[in-house]
């Protein structure tokens, strides 16, 4: 049987905006409170995500959520119409106000883990929603991405869903940004390896200071219990706190994998060598070859300039005759440094052999790069015939949703915007609109 590994980018919704919720993420900060551009934003996305299916790639889409989120604003105490809510969480918590319209949903790299099924007990695809419990904004998205999540994979012979861990800071669970998983072919046993910022019970291990340590060591042992993984296929690595201190908010910002190759800066990770050995030993053991260790140094590039250029938060996809390419922002383009150091691992002796660049600024500008945009799930060739396949790119979805962006999505969105209860009737109706053509049936609030 044939396996791929699919990618689900989010859809931008149409409240995308900059309102500097991420402390921790550089991006989300200094991007603050300007003025966003949803339809091109949304745009941009549709672009990466056409491009790749066009490489012959398995490209899915996956919807955004509701925003505002209006009952947090009710849950919160505020009363009335929308538009009365609206003006009282402007006057009297103008940050609520921001983090309840945040397009976050977008980075779908945080929807969710996802352990497919060759490396599962029951050899089901097992999902666990991330809780994201770190961000106010984030923590709204959970229960939502469940739901749209089991609309797109609704099989219970294939697929498992899992409630999301509980929501507290103990179990803070940023889904598949910290989490890779290797193998030779997508249906052989993987190995997945799971990226933890701090642990939660023992405050004498190491922590960062400055910068909040998102994902808990407890949280990835949960996950990794939910889907029955085997200890032989799982690797649990702490980030280096130094570098979550300098911006690395997710391990995505400083690694990535895809099948034998583990693209890294030298600064990713506490007790790399042990890791790293650990990780190769598990992979040649189920694989009888070795593992691709990719190390950027950081006199070729820094860390700042990782966090800058987004150099890591790229994907690694598979283009046959085991080579791999790389799917890069246009800020390592942009970089004389980045760009000169991508120039050279393509003629290094690593299955990384092409760079693709994509304008993905709109998202880079709230700290998502291509990486953050997407969902990886690899599936069997039968789980992919289970897959709700409205959600599966195509050139007729590729125009459907351009022209439902054109429908529905405003070019400008500052802050003063957020009061505008038509926003609120705008953003529900262009989602009413989706359920249909993506076939998801009720999954927002609204509808239900
Ligand atoms: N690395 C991955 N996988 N995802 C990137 C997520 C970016 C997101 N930014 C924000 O939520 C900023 C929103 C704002 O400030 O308006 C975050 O910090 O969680």
């Amino acid at each position: 049987m044939k396996y791929f590994e699919a990618n689900f980018d989010g859809l931008v919704g149409p409240t995308h905006n900059y309102a500097g919720l991420s402390v921790g993420n550089v991006a989300s900060l200094s991007n603050a409170k300007d003025v966003s551009n949803p339809k091109s934003a949304a745009k941009q996305g549709l672009q990466k995500m056409k491009a790749l299916h066009d490489m012959g790639l398995k490209q899915g889409v996956l919807a955004p959520q509701e925003r505002p989120d209006m009952n947090a604003l009710r849950r919160l105490g505020f009363t009335g119409s929308d538009a009365n809510i609206l003006q009282q969480a402007k006057q009297h918590a103008p940050q609520i106000l921001r983090a309840v319209y945040s397009a976050s949903s977008m980075w779908t790299a945080n929807a969710a883990t996802v352990s497919p099924s060759s490396d599962t007990a029951d050899k089901k695809v097992h999902f666990t929603p991330a809780n994201l419990t770190n961000k106010f904004h984030r923590s709204l998205e959970p229960e939502t991405s469940g739901r749209i999540l089991q609309a797109m994979f609704a099989n219970d012979e294939h697929f498992a869903h899992h409630r999301h861990l509980p929501d507290n800071d103990h179990f803070g669970d940023e889904g598949a940004a910290n989490h890779t998983r290797f193998c030779d072919d997508y249906g052989q046993g993987g190995i997945e390896m799971f990226v933890y910022g701090r642990y939660a019970f023992d405050h004498n291990k190491p922590a960062p200071v400055k910068y909040p340590a998102r994902h808990t060591f407890e949280a990835c042992t949960a996950v990794s219990r939910l889907h029955q993984l085997n200890d032989s296929g799982v690797v649990y690595v702490q980030q280096n706190p130094d570098v979550i201190d300098q911006g690395v908010f997710h391990n995505d910002v400083i690694a990535v994998g895809n099948q034998n190759v583990l693209f890294y800066h030298e600064q990713a990770f506490l007790n790399t060598e042990e890791k790293l050995t650990e990780l190769n030993r598990k992979y040649a053991a189920q694989n009888n070859k070795e593992m691709h260790f990719v190390k950027v140094a950081s006199n070729q590039v820094s860390v700042e300039e990782a966090v800058k250029t987004y150099l890591f938060n790229t994907q690694l996809v598979d283009i046959g005759n085991n080579e791999m390419a790389i799917i890069a922002p246009m800020e390592c383009k942009e970089s004389a440094s980045v760009s000169a150091y991508l120039d050279q691992l393509v003629s290094q002796n690593t299955p990384i052999k092409k760079v693709h660049f994509f304008d993905v600024k709109q998202s880079m500008r709230n700290g998502g790069g291509p990486a953050c945009l997407r969902l990886r799930v690899a599936l069997s060739e039968q789980e992919l015939a289970a897959t709700n396949q409205h959600v599966l790119m195509s050139d007729q979805l590729f125009g459907t949703l351009n022209n439902w962006v054109d429908k529905h999505y405003r070019d400008e969105l500052s802050e003063n915007d957020l009061i505008d209860p038509s926003l609120v009737m705008e953003s529900r109706t262009a989602l009413d609109e989706l359920t249909q053509i993506l076939n998801l049936g009720s999954v927002y609030d609204f509808q239900r």
